[in-house]
């Protein structure tokens, strides 16, 4: 799917987000603009407090705007009967599901609901569409499995599935990958990434899982306490440093090479020869315990196979065969 079919469904220009309580405006931010695009996984990044959660509700039509217009379609979105809104736009937040007894495949029908008739009813067309968002999800060894049988990542998937099912071109997701364990952060995200492309929906994820993001995401929204949005693709937004917006404090920083968060601190290190994807985890022992080296150093070598480190001293080379005993030696001198 190229990027020309990635149209834009939902989109705002100055923002003002906040709310209202008698009369009262807490503005939470100011000056959002956005273009959310279907087909694409759009990540919402940005620090605790700074008002993702505001943002979403917003777009979901469940927080007024304190200023500005959100259009979906075109259409402003107050002129959206709650019922509509709903068929468009499906939403998974991180409430933990109460409803224990209730089957995996009832779960993921109530998201037909929008659809069906005020008795509740499910045709044809709402069984296949559950189906269908099972099959996505590839949860139909669960069909039958009650809620409370669940692990957390397979409650996730079915969540996923439930949202899948209402079958809005939008879908919001605030937080999906927290509690989980690497695998299954990397799997939902996987998913989700699928979903935008096969399933041509767009998909706005509230995350703070830089790394996974970075791996899956098509485009980022960086929110920073005071500052418009900033959005882009992930990479445009590493190489041009703007990802560091994310770290406001000034002690950390996203490093270009590694694609991790580390101290900004400039490090002095020695001298060291080697490849890069071994070289990286020797600067990270050392950045790390903030080693001194002997002034009689001459330069470090570490190579795989076998595994090496050695210390080239005027002296006399030092070897050591794991990170940990090159380490020791430091720690006991
Ligand atoms: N109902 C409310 N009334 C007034 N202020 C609120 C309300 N809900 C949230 N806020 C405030 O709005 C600001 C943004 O909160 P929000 O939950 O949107 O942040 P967030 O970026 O989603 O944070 P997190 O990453 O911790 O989930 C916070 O200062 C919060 O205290």
């Amino acid at each position: 799917m190229g990027l020309e079919a990635r149209r834009i469904i939902l989109k705002s220009k100055g923002l003002k987000l906040g709310y209202k309580k008698q009369g009262e405006e807490t503005v939470v931010a100011e000056d959002i603009a956005f273009e959310l695009k279907k087909g694409a996984l759009t990540c919402l990044l940005g620090p605790n407090g700074v008002g993702k959660s505001t943002l979403i509700k917003t777009i979901m039509g469940q927080l007024p705007v304190l200023q500005g217009t959100v259009f979906l379609e075109g259409k402003p979105l107050e002129n959206f009967p709650q019922k509509e809104l709903s068929k468009k736009i499906a939403v998974v937040l991180t409430d933990k599901v109460s409803l224990g007894n209730v089957t995996v495949y009832q779960l993921v029908s109530l998201g037909r609901i929008p659809h069906t008739t005020w008795l509740g009813s499910m045709s044809g067309l709402d069984h296949a569409k559950v189906e269908k968002a099972i099959e996505v999800t590839q949860i139909a060894y669960l069909k039958d499995k009650v809620l409370s049988e669940l692990s957390d990542g397979q409650l996730q998937k079915v969540m996923i599935a439930r949202a899948l099912a209402q079958d809005g071109e939008i879908l919001i997701l605030d937080e999906p990958t927290a509690h989980l364990d690497l695998i299954n952060r990397f799997e939902i995200m996987h998913l989700l990434r699928e979903i935008a492309q096969k399933e041509q929906k767009a998909v706005l994820v509230v995350t703070h899982d830089l790394d996974i993001a970075i791996e899956t995401a098509d485009e980022f929204w960086l929110m920073q306490c005071g500052l418009p949005l900033v959005c882009g693709s992930p990479e445009d937004l590493i190489v041009s440093n703007k990802i560091n917006l994310l770290l406001p404090n000034d002690s950390l920083k996203f490093d270009l090479l590694t694609g991790k968060v580390q101290e900004s601190k400039a490090y002095d290190y020695p001298k060291i020869l080697g490849e890069e994807k071994l070289v990286r985890w020797l600067k990270l022992v050392i950045r790390k315990n903030k080693l001194v080296f002997p002034k009689d150093l001459v330069h470090i070598s570490i190579a795989e196979s076998p595994f090496l480190i050695s210390l080239m001293l005027e002296k006399e080379p030092l070897e050591f065969t794991t990170f940990e005993s090159f380490l020791r030696y430091f720690l006991s001198n």
